[in-house]
């Protein structure tokens, strides 16, 4: 289940452009800051500080990015062109504590594209506390605007596998690719 103003679309990229991706990711270098690894692209975004600089840009989408972005206009999901993407990778047991995308920093649409293996992803309303659990799949988009995106932190439990209408889904190694748009960049 998704909370409002979210929503997501199964097979978003065929299995080709899976495996294309994943080579483009395999082959740039990741960071290794955090618990897992990360890339970042268009801008790079600061962690610890919650923000993006104006010297955090790192120059145009590469090529294979910004096919998708154009793509994502396309199909009308972004109403600003997405110039920042992070690539996280989780293997078994790796997740991402519950959040709010940087508000000040990004624009109303946040997407993110799976990669490689399913994993379920929790919602909470952040003023009653509702929450909400839904399984994302490889090729799958998630889509999350307005509500979705402002009022209901997101996260993904750190486990190995995650029940599903009453089966356990082992996890295997996820990559996601999260599309942002960048609205204020802070002077330094
Ligand atoms: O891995 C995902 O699908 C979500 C990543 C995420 O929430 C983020 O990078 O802000
Ligand atoms: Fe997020």
């Amino acid at each position: 289940m998704l909370p409002p103003a979210a929503h997501y679309v199964p097979d978003y990229i065929d299995r080709t452009h899976e495996l294309a991706l994943l080579q483009s990711i395999d082959k740039s270098a990741w960071l290794g800051d955090l618990k897992r690894r990360v890339q970042h692209y268009g801008f790079r975004y600061d962690y610890r500080a919650r923000r993006v600089t104006n010297k955090s840009y790192l120059g145009p989408l590469p090529d294979w990015l910004s096919a998708l972005a154009d793509r994502l206009m396309k199909d009308d999901i972004f109403r600003a062109r997405p110039d920042q993407v992070i690539v996280n990778e989780y293997w078994p047991g790796q997740g991402i504590a519950p959040h709010v995308d940087c508000e000040p920093c990004f624009g109303e649409t946040i997407t993110s594209l799976s990669l490689g293996s399913t994993c379920s992803m929790e919602f909470s309303h952040i003023q009653s506390g509702q929450s909400l659990s839904q399984f994302l799949a490889p090729r799958g988009l998630l889509v999350l605007n307005g509500e979705a995106r402002f009022n209901w932190t997101h996260g993904i439990p750190a486990r190995k596998s995650d029940m599903v209408g009453g089966k356990k889904v082992h996890r295997e190694r996820r990559v996601s690719l999260t599309f942002r748009t960048v609205v204020t960049t802070q002077a330094l």
